[in-house]
């Protein structure tokens, strides 16, 4: 089971890698490895779990992040629907690539984190607003999905940890807060 002990920290070469794509049919290895980073998010999303396991709650996690410079990313994202149960997404992404994206971009209102980065690194990160996304699921079936908003952030967040891609590197140096006209400010 993936814990916080398993996730490397910046500073960590394999943070800054480009990662190698998988291949198909999945070896058991990475076969394990995307069941065991989903198992990890949502146990870090339940309560009573994260607090016995220490964990900090997560909507992604990406195999370079547990030192695997492989293609490889789960995401998780809670409903945002009070009235529905089922997360708005969820999947093990193989060899995910992005097919094209919005003009239009998005940012979070509070910034981004990360959970190999122990520190707060203020500003907004800019993203594409819309996505294009295929990827490959554990049985080899290349999916293609149109992703918006949060979901769009958090899959473009995770493939950036797959190009060794931190969310600051985004961040505005002369000013971390500046908007560029027509971005998307999602709360
Ligand atoms: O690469 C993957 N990561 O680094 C885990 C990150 C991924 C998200 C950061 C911004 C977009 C994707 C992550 O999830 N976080 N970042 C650090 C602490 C908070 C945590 C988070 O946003 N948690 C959360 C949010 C909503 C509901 C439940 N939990
Ligand atoms: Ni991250």
């Amino acid at each position: 089971m993936i814990t916080m002990d398993d996730i490397i920290r910046e500073g960590h070469p394999t943070l800054r890698k480009v990662a190698e794509e998988v291949s198909f049919p999945l070896s058991e290895e990475d076969r394990q490895l995307g069941k065991d980073m989903m198992e990890f998010l949502e146990n870090s999303q339940d309560p009573v779990k994260a607090e016995e396991l220490d964990l900090r709650g997560g909507v992604g996690l990406a195999a370079p992040q547990v030192d695997v410079s492989k293609r490889m990313a789960a995401v998780l994202v809670p409903s945002s629907d009070p009235e529905r149960e089922e997360p708005d997404f969820q999947a093990v992404l193989y060899n995910p690539k992005i097919m094209s994206h919005s003009v239009q971009e998005a940012c979070l209102s509070d910034g981004e984190g990360c959970l190999s980065v122990d520190r707060e690194v203020p500003g907004y990160v800019p993203r594409s607003a819309r996505i294009t996304l295929t990827y490959f699921n554990e049985e080899g079936e290349q999916q293609k999905i149109r992703l918006k908003n949060y979901t769009a952030i958090v899959v473009q967040h995770e493939i950036d940890h797959l190009n060794g891609v931190m969310f600051y590197d985004h961040i505005n140096g002369q000013n971390p807060f500046a908007l560029k006209e027509g971005i998307l400010v999602i709360e």
